[in-house]
């Protein structure tokens, strides 16, 4: 066992070993990802950055057991999910992941509340209510619940996305590019969340994105070029950041 690996279930929330992903075969073959190792503290906020094309999405995916490998290990909360099965994979997306997207992603028949607890239900798990309603308090949504997305604003329905990816307690949230789709102000408040979520109530979030402010809420920042790990940034401003990507030619 590797040391990123020995010490899951104390600090490690996710960690990479080797991790390989090619797309194509032969002449048009690319290697997105190529032995790539890195590991993810628990009750840490870490940016996974990189010029464009230089692997985060394939990274992300492959972390979250979205997308299958072609070689490596990938730990998620102590479990070794590339070899799991289909079935096995669900069940730990539904149960132990949160996913923020870009684009929101929330059911348009269904009220913000119904969106959030949508995924419980699914897994015919109760809500822990005071959890819940730490989340909305704490994203101000108490009033928004009982509307369907196109009755919030940008802003609202990714706080609605927030908090349906932390309702189960999840081992990890991943946030793909999660202020993508909003105005400056609605995207700190995004930000402002998930570093709260993981400085008040010990959550763990990866996030992939372009902008460096975005970059400089999280602890840490994880840079890729070319399917490898390039550097890390510890306590990240969003200059340190602009930098170390006009560095790797981003
Ligand atoms: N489904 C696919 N089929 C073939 N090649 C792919 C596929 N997905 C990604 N790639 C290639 O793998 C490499 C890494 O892509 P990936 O999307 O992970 O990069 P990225 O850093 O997220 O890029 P961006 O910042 O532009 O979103 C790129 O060369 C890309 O063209």
């Amino acid at each position: 066992m590797s040391a990123l690996v020995s010490d899951v279930g104390t600090r490690t929330a996710v960690a990479a070993a080797n991790l390989v992903k090619v797309y194509g075969k032969g002449d048009t073959a690319v290697r997105a990802l190529d032995g790539v190792s890195v590991a993810f503290a628990a009750g840490k906020f870490t940016a996974i950055m990189g010029p464009s094309g230089s692997g985060k999405s394939t990274l992300m995916h492959c972390l979250a057991g979205l997308d299958n490998v072609d070689g490596g290990s990938v730990h998620v909360g102590g479990t070794e999910i590339t070899s799991l099965g289909d079935k096995e994979l669900t069940k730990l997306r539904r149960d132990r992941v949160g996913f923020v997207f870009q684009a929101f992603n929330l059911l348009p028949t269904l009220t913000a509340e119904a969106n959030i607890l949508l995924g419980l239900e699914l897994a015919g798990r109760k809500p822990d209510r005071e959890w819940f309603d730490t989340i909305v308090d704490v994203l101000g949504l108490r009033d928004r619940l009982k509307h369907k997305p196109t009755e919030l604003s940008g802003g609202q329905q990714q706080r609605v996305a927030c908090a349906r990816a932390l309702v189960a307690r999840p081992d990890v949230v991943f946030a793909d590019e999660p202020t993508g789709n909003l105005d400056s102000r609605s995207g700190a408040e995004v930000l402002d969340f998930l570093r709260m979520s993981v400085r008040k109530l010990g959550q763990t979030v990866i996030m992939v994105t372009h902008d460096p402010v975005a970059a400089s809420y999280a602890d840490r920042v994880v840079l890729l070029a070319d399917g490898h790990l390039a550097g890390e940034i510890d306590n990240p401003t969003a200059d340190s950041v602009l930098a170390a990507l006009k560095h790797l030619g981003a």
